[in-house]
């Protein structure tokens, strides 16, 4: 699949999101999107995934079956979880069983969507863009919310769909999937997109810990870490990121570990 000379803005009059993309996926790779906050990481996903169309250029030889992971999966519908898991592998011709076992999801089948947690949400995102095989799977930040046991099948089910020929694309702005095998790293900065290194490994004397402060508090909390020597990852205004799911997750991210670090979520 390629972009070829792509250009995206988000309106007529708006500055360019991504500009000029050249680049091209081939068949059985990955590719993960590495960029900081708002460098345009989801706007390339969604281009490659037919969601968006660019404003200049063409997305070449998408394949037929494209799963979509989105950022932050829509919940906001009428079903239960296992209703629209069924009721996409009839539409897309595939089996939702497998999937809801594999993902841990029998529990919650019969939860509405809206009521899901934001981890098991992104289960039923992740599910329900496996159904089909896809030619192509776009993940949107799949590590954000989910449980470890999650975690450790997105390389599984990556490696499964590389294994057949389909293409990955995933995004990632903390530079925690260093671990994919193989993956090919692109940078988003700028609005341009170029071909990246693979981020450091983390080192195994290392943790990641969220934490929650109130806002005044802010600034202050951010400079006692780094003072300590603590690496500052990310920093989310809950009101701001996450307004329509009524998200209460943390709103600040440290890295214990004692050692200077590449700020990732603050802009490199
Ligand atoms: N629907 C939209 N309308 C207008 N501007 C948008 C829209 N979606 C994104 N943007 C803007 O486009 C830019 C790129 O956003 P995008 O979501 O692609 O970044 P990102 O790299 O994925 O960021 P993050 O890591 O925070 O998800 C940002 O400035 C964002 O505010």
């Amino acid at each position: 699949m390629r972009f070829d000379g792509v250009w995206f803005r988000y309106g007529r009059r708006a500055d360019w999101t991504l500009r000029e993309v050249d680049a091209s996926i081939e068949p059985g790779s990955t590719v993960v999107v590495l960029g900081r906050n708002g460098a345009g990481k989801s706007t390339l996903l969604q281009l490659a995934a037919g969601v968006l169309r660019p404003s200049r250029g063409l997305v070449r030889d998408r394949p037929p079956v494209v799963g979509w992971v989105p950022e932050r999966f829509p919940a906001d519908q009428a079903f239960t979880a296992g209703d629209y898991l069924r009721r996409m592998a009839s539409l897309r011709g595939g089996a939702a069983d497998e999937w809801i076992e594999r993902l841990l999801l029998t529990e919650h089948t019969g939860t509405r969507l809206s009521d899901l947690s934001k981890g098991t949400a992104q289960k039923v995102g992740l599910a329900q863009a496996l159904i089909a095989r896809p030619g192509l799977l776009i993940l949107d930040e799949p590590w954000e919310g989910l449980d470890s046991v999650a975690r450790t099948l997105i390389p599984e089910i990556v490696a499964e769909v590389t294994a057949e020929g389909g293409m990955v694309l995933v995004s990632d702005h903390r530079g925690e999937i260093a671990g994919l095998p193989d993956a090919i790293h692109w940078q988003v900065s700028d609005g341009l997109v170029s071909p990246a290194s693979a981020p450091a490994a983390p080192s195994s004397g290392e943790v990641v810990i969220e934490v929650k402060v109130r806002r005044d508090a802010a600034s202050q909390a951010v400079a006692r870490l780094k003072a300590e020597g603590h690496q500052i990852l990310d920093v989310r205004d809950i009101a701001v990121s996450q307004p329509q799911q009524g998200r209460s997750g943390p709103a600040w991210t440290s890295t214990p570990g004692g050692s200077p670090g590449r700020e990732v979520g603050g802009g490199s």
